[in-house]
């Protein structure tokens, strides 16, 4: 047994409580958003991305709507430092689009990353960051507060003083206290301070201070605390942008993101799909979309989620999973009876009462928002499924609108089908058991003619039938009410006695050449209802071969 006594909290709470975020609701404007999927999904990645592809993934980012992308580590390697050049070499960037690299606190790279920025006319986020953990401090970098402090100060001086140097205008600054969650909030506090007052930012060239959860180490409302407290602690604080860049080690990255917004970060770093170092980054996508769940804008759009999940598999080699919020193949699939229920009642009422709004059960969000079907991405069919999905299944797919008790006899049959084969059922499945079953079905009697004539006053019918049973053919003739009753009774004159239970039709709308369909509930001898259904062009013949369908089935 792995023993937990080893572990520690590694996280430090500020010095004073902060709960104001405690007391928002929700969130009511969009952050800025910074895709770093190009530098901290790329660095994650067992083989990083090429030229072509960051090439590509960039003009998709760009599509989606995000004005902040951190292209790289241009210090890192030649692909990185030739995305950078290619893309300013080729006017690829929007002018309103701004560019983002990062860069160590070391002269060197420092000098490498401006490098890979020459002639950039667009706005440019020079990034730069040193690890102020208590755990780097002792274990990696071997120095005392003071000396940790000193790294970020010779950097973001150097930083300065090259763009002052070079008259770079369009250059602004960020700076990471990395592993934030396992420093000081006092320290990390003063570091951050510090490295703002060599920047002196004004409020027309903001500083941005990053708080990264490097690695995500507390409950997320502690991260809140430590958010706030920053935020109500920095010095020039209308000239800084507030920044989070989380990781979901404890899987609640989304959550700490959130809630970081709420205690006043102004802007938010992360990934598509979440992809980054070990359990990866903050899910831009879901922290996106959870806010337009609310009914707010994120000014990021995912209206096309297919096309985008594509993309990403195929570029990083990564599977965005099932079930991961907005985007997996299964986040609006019903399987389960009741579930798939609610949901077509749902669907129908909002139709019919509200379709300004979305309240529908089961669903946070509007399938198609997200470029998903009602018809494949929703109801889906297995032997936990029921008669509501069965109908809505065949109803929105092939136009077929069954009776509420026919329904519930069909849905038995494919859950039989679905438990035996241990299969999901398609929709073409579903409707295949259901002609297989009941649609114009075979068996003893063969309808070969029939032709009808008025009976007294016009109001009355007298059906004269043609049939075949189990081989032999008889004439017979019946009188009835309606043309279906008098079929039923000449049916009677040969000793198949049975009574219509039920009876519906409708003209086909689509989905299939027969333009009629007619559903017979007979009840047999023992008060038992047997179904059957017909197609035909032509509905009188429909309704016939409805009621011989129940009558071979009975
Ligand atoms: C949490 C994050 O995601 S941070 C970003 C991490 N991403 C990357 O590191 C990807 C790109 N990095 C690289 O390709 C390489 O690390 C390079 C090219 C940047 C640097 O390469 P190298 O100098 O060979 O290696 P390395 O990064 O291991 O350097 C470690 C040295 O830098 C120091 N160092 C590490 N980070 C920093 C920093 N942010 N600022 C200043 N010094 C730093 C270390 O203390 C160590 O010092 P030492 O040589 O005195 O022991
Ligand atoms: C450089 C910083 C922002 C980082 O990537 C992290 O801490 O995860």
């Amino acid at each position: 047994m792995p023993n937990h006594v080893k572990y520690q909290r590694g996280y430090f709470m500020p010095p004073e409580p902060c709960f104001d975020w405690a007391k928002k609701e929700y969130i009511e404007k969009a952050p800025k958003w910074v895709s770093v999927d190009l530098r901290d999904g790329n660095q994650a990645l067992i083989i990083p991305m090429s030229l072509e592809q960051k090439l590509e993934y960039f003009k998709k980012l760009v599509e989606i709507g995000f004005k902040e992308i951190e292209i790289g580590f241009p210090a890192a390697s030649e692909t990185e430092f030739e995305l950078a050049r290619t893309l300013i070499e080729n006017d690829m960037i929007p002018e309103d689009v701004t560019i983002q690299v990062l860069t160590q606190a070391r002269e060197h790279i420092i000098k490498k990353t401006f490098d890979a920025l020459e002639g950039c006319k667009t706005p440019v986020i020079i990034h730069v960051y040193n690890s102020t953990s208590l755990a780097q401090r002792e274990q990696v970098f071997k120095r005392d507060k003071e000396q940790i402090k000193e790294i970020a100060l010779t950097g973001a001086k150097l930083l300065k003083e090259l763009t002052d140097e070079a008259g770079h205008d369009n250059y602004r600054f960020e700076y990471s206290p990395e592993s934030f969650t396992g420093t000081e909030p006092e320290y990390a506090l003063e570091v951050c301070n510090a490295v703002l007052d060599v920047w002196q930012p004004t409020p027309d060239r903001k500083a941005i201070i990053n708080l990264p959860a490097t690695v995500e180490m507390s409950l997320p409302h502690v991260f809140a605390q430590q958010v706030e407290y920053m935020s109500k602690n920095l010095k020039y604080r209308d000239a800084v942008e507030l920044s989070l860049h989380c990781h979901n080690d404890r899987g609640t990255g989304v959550a700490e993101t959130e809630l970081g917004i709420l205690a006043g970060a102004d802007r938010v770093e992360g990934t598509l799909f979440g992809n980054g170092e070990r359990t990866g980054n903050t899910d831009l996508i879901t922290v996106a979309m959870n806010m337009f769940a609310h009914g707010v804008d994120p000014q990021l759009n995912f209206a096309n989620m297919p096309e985008l999940v594509e993309l990403y598999e195929r570029v990083t080699n990564m599977k965005v999973e099932p079930r991961r919020p907005y985007a997996g193949q299964l986040v609006f699939a019903a399987f389960s009876g009741s579930h798939q229920d609610a949901i077509a009642k749902g669907l129908k009422w909002r139709e019919e009462h509200d379709p300004e709004h979305w309240t529908t059960p089961y669903l946070p969000i509007d399938p198609t928002d997200v470029g998903r079907h009602y018809e494949t991405d929703v109801i889906r069919i297995n032997s936990q499924s029921g008669k509501g999905g069965i109908g809505y299944i065949l109803e929105q797919n092939f136009g077929y609108v069954l009776p509420p008790k026919m329904r519930e006899e069909l849905s038995y049959a494919s859950k039989d089908v679905s438990d035996h084969t241990h299969a999901e059922l398609s929709p073409e499945e579903v409707n295949r058991i259901f002609h297989e079953n009941y649609v114009n079905h075979e068996g003893r009697i063969e309808l070969m003619d029939f032709h009808f004539t008025h009976a007294e006053n016009n109001k009355a019918f007298k059906a004269f039938v043609t049939v075949k049973i189990d081989g032999d053919e008889q004439d017979v003739i019946g009188n009835g009410n309606g043309r279906l009753d008098s079929v039923c009774n000449a049916m009677e004159k040969l000793g198949l006695k049975a009574h219509i239970a039920s009876y519906s039709e409708h003209a086909m709308t689509g989905g299939s050449d027969s333009s009629a369909m007619a559903y017979v509930g007979v009840e047999d001898p023992n008060g038992k209802i047997v179904w059957g259904a017909g197609e035909h062009h032509d509905i009188i013949t429909a309704s016939i071969k409805g009621l011989i369908s129940a009558l071979n089935r009975m």
